[in-house]
């Protein structure tokens, strides 16, 4: 598949601090592709500049073939963008947010009106299209900016961490939405610092830090960087100071005690766990707890940053 972005080597300053150092990626036609990384990463930074709505100082992003530098006002239009503030009027109703919207994107007449129709189905809010926004929970702002975002049919959708500080419901909802998109020709961007989020709907993830991708690949790939080790952690109500009542378990490719607390790498935790937990009871052992962590996208930032995505 052909790339529709590709981001050449961007930076990006502000005074002394680097927002974006150097930033390279592709971002394939028709994907759910996904920024992760901590606050202060540069995500925002780097989807604005893709949005043509900051300048970089360095390097360039082209678009189905057009530079953000030379094109911008083409550009534009291939591009729906929703922000992390809402931007809507609040005194008037969501078809009346929408009517204006689309005019001001040049649409009129049948289309305008059609076009309204399906983005209100596809934003779970034709029932209360006639109601003010005002009267709106959070969520349902936060939907009909994606309607608002939909209204001239992007080729590409860019969401700036659309789901934070809204109910679960409405997550669930814009989650389930961007999901079919997959296969379809529209691109989505998503950011996000919810691992979780990006493990769940993205084709392909770049992880950012300090104005940096520090790794970029397909979910699957970037759990590979973490290696294929489960880690189960074992919390007794005394300290263990000698594990070897576990030699004998072959799965175990890793063990050691940290005061109350038994870590373990294994390859399998779902079939080790038992014979585990059984050679902590026969040495004598209280379990209090049982955790296990497989890899994913945290313990990958973690393993590449040496800090916690969520600090
Ligand atoms: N207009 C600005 N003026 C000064 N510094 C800025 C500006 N915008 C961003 N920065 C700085 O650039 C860095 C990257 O910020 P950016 O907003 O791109 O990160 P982010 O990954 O999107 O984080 P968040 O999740 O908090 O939005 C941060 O250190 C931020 O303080």
């Amino acid at each position: 598949m052909e790339p529709i972005i590709n981001v050449l080597n961007v930076s990006k300053r502000y005074g002394s601090v680097k927002a974006l150092d150097g930033v390279s990626l592709a971002i394939e036609r028709g994907s759910i592709f996904g920024l992760l990384g901590p606050n202060g990463a540069g995500k925002s930074t780097l989807i604005n500049i893709i949005s043509t709505l900051i300048v970089q100082d360095d390097g360039d992003v082209e678009i189905a073939g057009l530079s953000v530098q030379k094109d911008a006002q083409k550009i534009r239009g291939m591009l729906g963008l929703v922000p992390q503030d809402i931007a809507l009027y609040p005194t008037l109703t969501a078809r009346e947010n929408l009517l204006f919207w689309g005019r001001m994107y040049g649409l009129g007449g049948k289309k305008l009106k059609g076009q309204i129709d399906d983005v209100l189905e596809l934003s779970g809010l034709k029932d209360r299209a006639n109601e003010r926004v005002e009267g709106y929970s959070g969520g349902m702002k936060r939907r009909l900016n994606i309607a608002v975002a939909l209204m001239h049919s992007p080729q590409i959708l860019i969401m700036d961490e659309p789901t934070v500080g809204i109910d679960p419901q409405s997550r669930n909802f814009i989650l389930e939405r961007i999901k079919s998109f997959k296969g379809s020709n529209t691109t989505v961007i998503y950011t996000s610092h919810y691992m979780e989020e990006i493990e769940e709907i993205c084709d392909s993830v770049a992880i950012m830090d300090r104005g940096k991708v520090i790794a970029s690949g397909t979910v699957e790939e970037l759990h590979g960087l973490a290696g294929s080790l489960d880690t189960i952690y074992i919390k007794t109500e005394e300290p263990v100071s000698d594990l070897s009542f576990l030699k004998h378990l072959q799965s175990i490719e890793n063990s050691y005690a940290d005061g109350n607390t038994t870590v373990i790498s294994v390859a399998h935790s779902k079939e080790a766990l038992s014979s585990i937990i059984l050679a902590f009871t026969r040495a004598g052992h209280d379990i209090r707890s049982v955790d296990m962590l497989k890899p994913n996208l945290e313990t990958v930032f973690l393993k590449l940053t040496g800090r916690a995505l969520r600090d």
